[in-house]
């Protein structure tokens, strides 16, 4: 069941210890493995992109200079073939252009979607799981993740393509000089070895070392952007507005230090690498004239040599970053690991076995009357000593409504949450009989008005027809006060727009829950803030439009009961 697996996760994350650091690189590698097939193609696509640009400048250096030589003499001109070179340049540029395009559009898709998958699957796990256990400030866990989850975009697309085609290209570039000029090797190759691996490796130190302090930064930056912004009116009703710009202000400008020092570093190794790409150039020039003097070598075949280094060169210093771009990647997978909740890190072990990918599948309902049935369960918010919920046992089943009764802190809410699986018992098991996730719906005690219109916040992304949405107002009774919105139901709402009061909200979180296709509902004090007999009349609809359902109900008002309903006493 459902809940049982709810409750077995639970005791796995007790036993196991935090995260492994790799977890989430695992789960990334693994969602690049599913798009393997286009990876790859990215991959061999950049791969001919990088030498047939590289071959393009060596074979079109060599067919000026050799058409040069030839023009020279008459017989020479007229005994040159100037078709082959010529027909060989023209493809390669073809390939070279094709493959570039072919390329983007692949290693983008693939990135596109192995990122989008990620970042749903975090999101996914985020909204699933109640931040009461793990307390998160949202402003700053969202930003920190889409930076982060930004960042992992370079592990294929700035790392690993870039870093696979520098090697390989330098691999035939040592080839072809090993054809011509095989005794220069001794003098490329320390070269070669200090633009390939020490030049990456400096980049990477310079670019990781402020990595931490600038993603704390610019994460602070938008989290109090992005408070400021929610809380203007407060702030201008205050006058701290000015405070709070001011200490944007001085966010934003200790990142930019930070970042304008990181890229100056940055830039110096990239200046050292030049140098050292023009010092190859030239060892190829000395040693290429020497073999020229003594007829070892062609002069068109000394051109061909100096922009095949030229082309190399290039390729090199793309490649330059790419050990960095894997760092960064690397160190933001970590970092969203490290800072995760322990719900998300366990989602992500089971998004990475299969064996348990298996379990978190929905069963199917059953044509079974809706019931909840749990068993001695228990439950204590991390952040207190004792529990709230203790060895708690009971069946509800429909078509009966249940409230549920105790003193105001004795955990009425928190049951509602353990039942809808927001939060998970550390001990007992609970077990939802006839339905599954999908149809078990709960109107929170805190209504949010999401900003937008009215048909958007009673919606919520599904569509409903205008006669749906004026059903379940008419039945909570704000038919009238719809009337009276100038927009009707395309009136924005929300703040800084149209508020609603207390009582107002309530009746609209009723109607969400009317629109909802569910066989369990649990309610979170719904009548809070509405009179009496309006409270009675919406809970007479409400019994005729839910008949058959299972409703469950957290409220104060007990004198609300019908004769029908039933107590359930957690205390
Ligand atoms: N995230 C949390 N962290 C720590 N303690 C919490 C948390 N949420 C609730 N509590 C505590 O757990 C206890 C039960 O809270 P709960 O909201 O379930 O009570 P309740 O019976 O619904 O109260 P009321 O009738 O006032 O709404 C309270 O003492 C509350 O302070």
């Amino acid at each position: 069941m459902r809940s049982k697996m709810r409750a077995d996760t639970q005791t796995d994350i007790k036993d196991e210890p935090a995260i492994r650091v790799p977890t989430l690189v695992k789960r990334y590698f693994c969602l690049l493995w599913e798009q393997r097939s286009m990876a790859v193609i990215g991959l061999l696509l950049a791969t001919i992109t990088a030498i047939a640009g590289i071959a393009l400048l060596a074979v079109s250096g060599w067919f000026i200079s050799a058409t040069a030589l030839a023009g020279l003499s008459l017989a020479g001109a007229h005994s040159f073939n100037y078709f082959a070179p010529g027909a060989i340049v023209r493809g390669l540029s073809i390939i070279r252009t094709t493959g570039r395009y072919g390329e983007r559009i692949t290693t983008h898709e693939a990135t596109l979607r192995v990122i989008s998958r990620l970042r749903s699957e975090l999101f996914g796990s985020l909204a699933k799981h109640h931040w009461q256990e793990n307390p998160l400030n949202s402003h700053d866990a969202s930003s920190r993740l889409l930076e982060d989850i930004k960042y992992a975009e370079s592990l294929y697309l700035s790392a690993l393509i870039p870093g696979f085609v520098m090697l390989l290209s330098v691999l035939l570039y040592l080839f072809t000089i090993m054809i011509f000029l095989p005794d220069i090797i001794v003098w490329i190759l320390p070269m070669l070895l200090l633009t390939v691996v020490l030049m990456p490796y400096l980049y990477l130190q310079q670019t990781l070392k402020p990595q931490d302090s600038l993603h704390q930064q610019r994460s602070q930056q938008w989290s109090s952007a992005s408070s400021l912004f929610t809380n203007l009116r407060t702030l201008i009703l205050y006058q701290r507005l000015q405070h709070v710009s001011a200490t944007l202000l001085d966010n934003a400008s200790a990142a930019d230090i930070t970042e304008r020092q990181t890229s100056r570093a940055r830039q110096k190794i990239m200046a050292i690498n030049n140098l050292m790409c023009a010092v190859l150039i030239l060892i190829i020039l000395w040693q290429g004239l020497l073999a020229l003097s003594v007829g070892e070598l062609g002069g068109s075949h000394l051109f061909m040599l100096l922009l095949l280094t030229l082309g190399t060169q290039e390729v090199i210093l793309g490649g330059t970053s790419a050990l960095a771009n894997f760092g960064l990647g690397y160190a933001a997978l970590n970092r969203i690991n490290a800072h995760a909740p322990s719900t998300i890190q366990q989602d992500l072990r089971t998004f990475i076995s299969a064996a348990a990918a298996a379990e978190t599948h929905i069963a199917t309902p059953s044509a079974a009357s809706p019931a909840i049935q749990f068993n001695a369960i228990s439950y204590r918010y991390p952040q207190r000593a004792s529990a709230v919920i203790s060895q708690l046992s009971g069946k509800l089943a429909a078509p009966h409504w249940y409230w549920i009764t105790a003193p105001s802190g004795h955990g009425k809410t928190t049951l509602l949450h353990l039942l809808t699986g927001q939060l998970n018992p550390y001990q007992g098991t609970i077990n939802i009989i006839g339905a599954n996730a999908g149809q078990l719906c709960l109107m929170p005690q805190q209504i949010d008005l999401l900003r937008g219109t009215l048909r958007y916040n009673l919606c919520l992304h599904q569509p409903h027809s205008d006669e749906a949405l004026l059903k379940s107002l008419t039945l909570v009774e704000l038919d009238h006060w719809l009337r009276q919105l100038p927009d009707g139901l395309d009136t924005w709402l929300g703040n800084g727009e149209r508020m609603l009061s207390g009582g107002e909200l309530k009746r609209l979180g009723m109607a969400r829950l009317l629109l909802q296709d569910s066989r369990i509902l649990l309610l979170d004090e719904p009548t809070a803030g509405i009179d009496q007999q309006r409270a009675v009349r919406i809970l007479n609809r409400l019994h005729q439009h839910w008949a058959g359902k299972l409703v469950i109900i957290n409220s104060h008002d007990s004198s609300l009961m019908c004769d029908s309903d039933q107590a359930f006493a957690i205390d």
